[in-house]
This record gives C-alpha cells, structure tokens and sequence, in this order.
C-alpha cells in the first residue's frame, strides 16, 4: 500500500471532472471493477461520493501472484467502508503457459459480465487513463494495426444484452488520478505485474520518456485514436451502405465487380462485414488485404477463385459474383499411427 500524503497538488479541477465523466453512467446501475490500482481506486471512491442509482465493485483473483488473494480483500474492506457491496470473483480452472497476460484478461471480462449480468448493471466501469491508452495506441502501432486497431480502446463496448463496457476516465492522465488519490490521503495498490519486463505493455512504458522528448505524448496518442476511431466509423458506416447495395437481398452473395469499383479502404470494410455477417470469425487485416489482392485480379480477368477464410468458402464465379459460404468440413487426418511420421 502506499498513499496517504495529504501535501498534493490542488485535486478540485480532477474531481470536477470525475464527477462530469461518471453522471451520464451513474444514473443506471455499475459494477466498477476495481483492482485496487490508484486508476481503479480513484474510480470506486469518486463514483461511491457521487449521486447514483446502485453501485457494486467486483475484483478479479486471476490466482497467478501469491498476494492477489489479500490484494482483493483490501479493496473488499475500502468497497465496505463505502457501503459499497463487493465480490471477489476467481479465475478457477487450467492457466495457460503461454499468452497468459490475453487470457487472464479474456477470463477478467468473462467473469465481470458474468457478475455484471447477475446484479442486473447496466454497465461495468473500468478505470482505463489516457496513458492506458497510449500504451494500447503503441502496441497496436508495433504490432502493424489499421485504423480500427490504432483506433485503441473505445470509451464505450456492447458486452452482451443490456450490458455496457464503460471507461469513463480514458481522458484522464494516471498523474492526475494519483494525485486526487493522495489529496484525499485514499490508499492504493501497486500492482509488481505493470513494471514485469516480460510483457510488451511494460517494455513500452519504459521507452514512453524517450517517447515523449521526441513530442510522442500520451495525448497526442490519445489523439491518434480518437482520429483513428472517427474516420473508422465513418468508413463501416460508408460500407454498411455499400453492402446494402452491393448485396441487395442477401449478404452471401455480392456483385463483385460493383466491390471492385470501390475505393480499397471501403472495399475492405465491406468485405469484412459482408464475412461477419456470413458468420466468419474475426481476423487480421493483412489477412484481409490478401483474400482482396487475391479477389481483385480474377474479377477483372473474369476467372474463378475460391479460398476457405474465416471459417467460410468464397467463391469468385466467372460472372463476378462472390459467394459466400460455410466452409465444407476439413477432409478427416490419416489413421493416428501414420502421423508424424517421414
Ligand atoms: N484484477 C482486477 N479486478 C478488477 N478489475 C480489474 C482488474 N485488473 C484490471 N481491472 C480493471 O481494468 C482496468 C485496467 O487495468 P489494467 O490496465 O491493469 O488492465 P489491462 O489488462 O492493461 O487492460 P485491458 O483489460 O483493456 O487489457 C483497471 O483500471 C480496472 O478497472
């Protein structure tokens, strides 16, 4: 724990504008999650002191750090000394060796909807800060990402009927949340696993100093996304309405040669929308580029193609029409003794 230094930077402006950033939430019912970081902690005491409608906090145990268990609890004792109800919700069953971070989180957010849906909340607020999303903004940057990815985190997520993921503190700076903790003398935690080297979100943390001389700043990442995230939207929306037209009265059966006028960016959409709807799987978009680059050259000589994506068979016919369809099941491997072998 640490905390408690009531000498801190006047906190009258933050809270103003926790308070403005948690109403529009607070008028339904929320489960804050809260890990008892500074970001989240901040979160649970400007949301408990505002006006709201029903408030409950949930902690994760992902059972993957010895203290995790205590950690929880100390975050159960301040939930109560805020008349706030508290759960600790544990991740039970097999951990994966590798990609645990993804999984923990994958497991995080099944096991707060789960919660979410089971008190009947409207949303499930998160404490994501500016600088969470900087961090996000980088990783995708690295990681080769098209403007949905460098779109970072949105502010708002349909997690499934009537629930909401929320993260009402995205503009916040993590400094600020600090301080406004500290002004008010609030405890929190420090979670060892933010400065663990072997994961990506730390590596880049550390460069964000070196980042930051050369004018990549938090905001001005932020600012990245919320432009990236604007002009995605706009570009589905344009391809929402080009599916329309070019798949008037079924989305698994599209006028090609209508696709291939489009410019590449809304192509793209359309083809992926048109793949979701299908019922495709998500997946990469340099994946999606290709099955385009693939799809662009038979349309124009007319030929056929067919690839298995997503879980689907498209066919190009000689007419331009792409079809789209349930892949036929994989023919069966050979008997198990033949495997592996030569
Ligand atoms: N163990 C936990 N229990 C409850 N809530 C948590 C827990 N860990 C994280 N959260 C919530 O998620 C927010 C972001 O936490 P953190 O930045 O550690 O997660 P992340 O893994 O980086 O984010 P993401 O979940 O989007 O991948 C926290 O402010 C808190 O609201």
């Amino acid at each position: 724990m640490s905390g408690g230094d009531t000498a801190a930077r006047p906190a009258a402006p933050t809270a103003e504008r926790l308070e403005a950033a948690l109403a529009p939430y607070l008028r339904a019912g929320c489960l804050l999650a809260v890990s008892g970081g500074p970001d989240s902690t901040a979160l649970m005491h400007a949301a408990a002191a505002a006006p709201h409608a029903g408030l409950a906090v949930a902690t994760v145990d992902h059972g993957l750090r010895p203290e995790a268990r205590a950690e929880a609890e100390t975050v159960a004792r301040q939930a109560d000394t805020l008349g706030l109800p508290h759960r600790i919700l544990a991740w039970a069953g097999p951990h994966p060796r590798s990609g645990i971070q993804a999984a923990a989180r994958a497991a995080r957010y099944r096991l707060l909807a789960e919660h979410a849906a089971e008190i009947g909340a409207a949303f499930l607020l998160t404490a994501h800060t500016l600088d969470d999303q900087a961090e996000t903004v980088l990783m995708r940057l690295a990681r080769g990402s098209g403007p949905a990815g460098l779109a970072g985190m949105r502010p708002e997520r349909n997690l499934g009927p009537g629930l909401v993921l929320a993260r009402p503190l995205l503009a916040f700076p993590k400094a600020d949340l600090v301080a406004w903790c500290e002004g008010r003398g609030i405890a929190y935690l420090r979670d060892p696993s933010n400065a663990d080297e072997r994961f990506a979100r730390a590596r880049l943390r550390r460069l964000r100093p070196l980042l930051e001389g050369e004018g990549l700043t938090a905001e001005r990442l932020a600012r990245l996304a919320e432009r990236a995230a604007r002009d995605d939207d706009a570009l589905r929306e344009i391809a929402q309405d080009a599916l329309g037209r070019l798949a008037a009265e079924d989305a698994r059966r599209l006028d090609g040669r209508a696709l291939a006028r489009l410019p590449a960016a809304v192509a793209l959409r359309v083809l992926d929308l048109a793949l979701t709807q299908a019922g495709g799987g998500e997946g990469r978009l340099e994946r999606l580029e290709r099955l385009l680059a693939e799809i662009l050259p038979a349309l124009a000589a007319g030929a056929r193609l067919r690839r298995t994506f997503r879980g689907l068979l498209v066919a190009v016919d000689a007419g331009g029409t792409i079809r789209l369809a349930p892949a036929p099941p994989r023919r069966a491997a050979g008997p198990p003794e033949l495997l592996g072998k030569g």
